[in-house]
């Protein structure tokens, strides 16, 4: 069977932008690649290289880089937007009049917005309705994945040819792509298990032990179970990819952004120190503050997003919040599919 050859727009040239720009050149598609700076673009197709996210990896020539938003949404077939979602929203309004109807829209962005705690596909759903919108998401190092290590990934669409069109534009031998049907689920757990890689890159800098860590992320898992499933997503979802799989990476990996603020934290530093330090995005910092904020507003039971959002904007001592953790009121296992929480 003849493959479709996709048109794609990707808009934002960071590290996951341009991961999926790779992998979508590689299979053949034309790929234009959005960067708000000429100079950036520049570079990038001149020195096949994007030197600030992604040095020392070469771009295959299917990749072009361009500053021209209207230039790369021309004849798109296939958009992914990879744009961090404190700008989300802008970006979506600068290109809403360039985006054809119909268009297969797909977020990469694992965060929120504070405006009205919404997920990226709602804002989409929102600014530009005449669109279909997916999410992909999953264990997906970008540094990792441009060096084709294998890795899988879930995208997720309430249309189904939309799932089906992404898993043929980016399946190749080192990417596998599974869908589903829960874009909600999906998306929520990619934003909230950036919170615990946090806490867990702070828990590795205090040299805990290994018993500490798989108890920090297995509760990690319950309070985003509990959380979604307060929030209407369906918790089987985060048995998945997107789910335990990205929160056993995202709280493993040092080549983690967030697990990288949470360990400079844990040295000492501010999380301002820690963020500017870092020089690129680490959504879970702005994640943990609305989701705190959430859950003590709905009186959701999350000991650990609201002890970080404590120590990291509220100066209360790590050690506080672990002994209150560690001497809270007895509770279950498992408990967010069993309606004992
Ligand atoms: N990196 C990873 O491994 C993965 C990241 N993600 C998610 O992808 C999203 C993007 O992250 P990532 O690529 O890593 O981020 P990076 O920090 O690597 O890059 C951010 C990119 O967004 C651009 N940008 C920032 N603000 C604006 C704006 N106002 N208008 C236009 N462009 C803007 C930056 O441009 P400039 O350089 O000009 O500032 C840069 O190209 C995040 O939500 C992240 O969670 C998902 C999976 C894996
Ligand atoms: O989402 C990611 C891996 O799946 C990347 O995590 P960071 O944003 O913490 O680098």
């Amino acid at each position: 069977m003849t493959q479709l050859k996709e048109t794609a727009a990707v808009l934002g040239g960071g590290s996951f932008g341009t991961a999926v720009a790779s992998i979508l050149a590689e299979n053949g598609h034309q790929v234009r690649l959005w960067v708000r700076d000429p100079e950036t673009a520049a570079a990038i197709n001149k020195d096949r290289e994007n030197s600030r996210y992604l040095p020392g990896t070469v771009l295959p020539d299917g990749v072009e880089a361009s500053e021209d938003l209207i230039h790369c949404l021309s004849g798109a077939t296939l958009v992914f937007m990879a744009i961090p979602s404190k700008a989300f929203i802008d970006v979506l309004r600068q290109a809403r009049d360039h985006v054809a109807a119909g268009t297969m829209v797909v977020s990469c962005t694992k965060g929120i917005a504070a405006d009205g705690f919404l997920l990226m596909s709602q804002l989409l759903a929102r600014e530009w309705p005449h669109t279909q919108v997916g999410v992909l998401s999953g264990p997906n190092l970008a540094r990792e994945i441009v060096e084709k290590k294998f890795a899988g990934t879930v995208i997720a669409s309430t249309h189904p040819e939309l799932c089906t069109r992404v898993q043929h534009a980016l399946s190749c031998p080192y990417f596998r792509v599974y869908d589903s049907s829960d874009p909600y689920g999906v998306e929520l757990g990619g934003a909230l298990k950036n919170i615990y890689a946090i806490a867990t890159g702070m828990a590795d800098a205090l040299d805990v032990g290994d018993n500490t860590r798989a108890f920090l992320i297995t509760r990690s898992l319950a309070e985003i179970s509990r959380f979604s499933a307060r929030m209407g997503a369906n918790p089987m979802t985060f048995l998945g990819l997107a789910g335990v799989g990205d929160l056993i990476v995202t709280c493993s990996s040092n080549l983690s952004r967030n697990y990288q603020v949470g360990y400079l934290v844990g040295q000492g530093n501010t999380v301002e120190q820690a963020v500017a330090s870092l020089g690129q995005t680490a959504e879970g910092v702005n994640t943990v503050k609305l989701v705190a904020e959430r859950a003590r507003s709905e009186g959701i039971y999350m000991p650990l997003a609201t002890g970080l959002y404590d120590i990291l904007f509220h100066q209360r001592p790590i050690i506080d919040v672990v002994t209150a953790l560690m001497q809270g009121d007895h509770n279950h296992d498992v408990d967010f599919m069993t309606g004992l929480s």
